[in-house]
């Protein structure tokens, strides 16, 4: 790695890098080699208690700036991470392995989206004057205190932009934990927020595993936890922080549907298709993984979808010509080689991939499998990795039913030209986050998130405002009161 781009010690705290070797080694992994490329410590529970001070004291006097001040800030840094997005994209390249590629256009620049957009939106945050005959009542839109943000590995530098910068523009101090596969590129956010102006404390990172992000949600000057991850940990961790009447914003797992029908056009359902299911390597959580493709275009589809997976760029990920890289880790590269091999020996029809490629690092085709039925694992369980999922049908009542038939409800497709039908269809569709001809957009000006197990909350747009903030309302009485005696 390149000077620029290396962290300089394992937490950011009350505006600084922060060491403590003490706390267990973590090793960063090159996903394209498998070389330990640098190592972070966990947190200590000394580290934590540093994070939260700084935050509890921070908070205050960030909450007492003007929204317009602290909107400044935030779209100071938006500003210095675009100048900055080269070496913020290899950075996020070295942490996860996607390719160059991709994280040019999908990382900094969604973090530095999201922190303009709640920039520009900090100074009109405001409450109401509600008049009730000569007396009357305002509203005043506070903020939460410390929130807690714990991230997943697949988008490093999103996740805690899409987190922090709303949590920072409603007045809130944040302490971010990030991943333990992928703990690098928030370390360089808290040094640009720094940079920008954002007084020391405001936004910290300490790293860890579970055991450190379940120190952060159980503390009592938590106000609000926010996760992305997977449904197993935002059971627990949302259990946790109930107890307690904190807040939540749960962002976790999918097992989204892409509807395609007849009519579709084949070139951009399949489109559709691939990005919905191979971008990042398939590591998103929103991907339509169940792919139902109505029975007259079923072959057509299955033929081209092949043909053009077949011509993907699969090598080093710093390669700016290579279009799909390695998966994050072995681990999470074995977790979905057994999802191959169960979608085999349960009859699946093999179309395109399936194989680890022959090269370091922990490389998986892109892998397509046919003739897939509902009861199959691998159409029931989130995979996340590049493994799609084809299914036919013959109606639209009968694909409703079915693509509803789940416990998630992250994301939904429709590919159609009849645009009465995608928007009858998408409106029937349990899911947060929905597309008609097209799949997996993202903008910050969109709520995203989950419906059912899937998640709690919205992140991004002015949703994302009212999970960070609380309303406080004031009574004023202009006459005399009236007691009973
Ligand atoms: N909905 C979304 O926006 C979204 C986005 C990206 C990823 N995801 C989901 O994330 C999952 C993949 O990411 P992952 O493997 O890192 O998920 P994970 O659930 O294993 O871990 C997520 C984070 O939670 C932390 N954690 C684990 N146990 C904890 C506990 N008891 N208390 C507090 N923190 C704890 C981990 O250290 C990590 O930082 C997938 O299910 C994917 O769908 C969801
Ligand atoms: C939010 N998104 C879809 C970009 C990444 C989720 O894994």
């Amino acid at each position: 790695m390149s000077y620029e781009t290396q962290p300089t010690a394992s937490h950011y705290v009350n505006g600084a890098y922060l060491e403590d070797s003490a706390g267990a080694a973590i090793p960063v992994i090159y996903p394209a080699t498998g070389a330990e490329i640098a190592r972070v410590h966990a947190a200590t529970p000394a580290v934590v208690e540093a994070a939260l001070s700084a935050a509890v004291e921070a908070q205050t006097l960030w909450a007492e700036m003007t929204g317009r001040a602290r909107g400044r800030v935030l779209t100071d840094a938006a500003r210095i991470m675009r100048e900055r997005n080269r070496a913020l994209s290899e950075l996020e390249t070295w942490d996860t392995g996607k390719p160059l590629q991709e994280t040019l256009v999908a990382d900094a620049t969604s973090a530095a989206d999201a922190l303009e957009y709640f920039g520009g939106l900090a100074a009109s945050l405001t409450g109401e004057h509600i008049q009730l005959g000569e007396d009357w009542v305002y509203t005043r839109r506070e903020p939460l205190g410390v929130c807690v943000g714990i991230g997943a590995w697949n988008y490093p530098t999103q996740i805690s932009c899409w987190k922090g910068a709303p949590a920072l523009a409603c007045g809130n101090a944040m302490v971010f934990k990030p991943s333990e596969t992928t703990p690098l590129c928030a370390l360089k956010v808290a040094e640009i927020l720094t940079e920008a102006g954002a007084p020391a404390g405001v936004f910290n990172v300490v790293q860890g595993m579970g055991e450190v992000g379940s120190l952060l949600v159980t503390d009592p000057r938590v106000a609000k936890v926010s996760l992305t991850g997977s449904v197993p940990t935002g059971r627990k961790v949302y259990a946790a922080a109930a107890a307690e009447m904190k807040h939540v914003t749960m962002e976790l797992g999918g097992k989204s549907p892409l509807v395609v029908f007849d009519d579709a056009d084949l070139e951009n359902a399949v489109s559709g298709a691939i990005n919905g299911n191979f971008y990042s390597s398939g590591q998103v959580c929103s991907n339509g993984t169940r792919v139902f493709v109505q029975r007259g275009i079923k072959e057509a589809f299955l033929a081209r979808l092949a043909e053009r997976v077949k011509s993907a760029v699969i090598g080093d990920p710093m390669d700016e010509a290579t279009n799909f890289g390695p998966m994050v880790s072995q681990r999470q590269m074995e977790i979905v080689q057994r999802y191959i091999e169960k979608g085999i020996a349960e009859g699946a029809r093999l179309v395109a991939g399936g194989k680890r490629l022959e090269r370091e690092g922990f490389y998986l085709e892109p892998t397509v499998f046919a003739d897939v039925t509902d009861g199959m694992t691998i159409a029931m369980e989130e995979i996340f990795g590049p493994v799609m999922a084809v299914l036919d049908f013959e109606t639209e009542d009968e694909v409703i039913a079915r693509a509803n038939d789940t416990a998630f409800g992250l994301s939904a497709g429709v590919f159609t030209r009849d645009l009465s039908r995608g928007h009858r269809v998408i409106g029937k569709l349990r899911a947060g986050s929905c597309f008609i001809n097209s799949y997996n957009d993202a903008p910050v000006e969109a709520p995203f998130g989950g419906v059912k197990a899937s998640g709690v909350g919205r992140e991004n747009s002015k949703a994302a405002i009212e999970h960070y903030s609380q309303l406080k309302s004031v009574y004023v009485r202009m006459g005399d009161v009236e007691a009973p005696y």
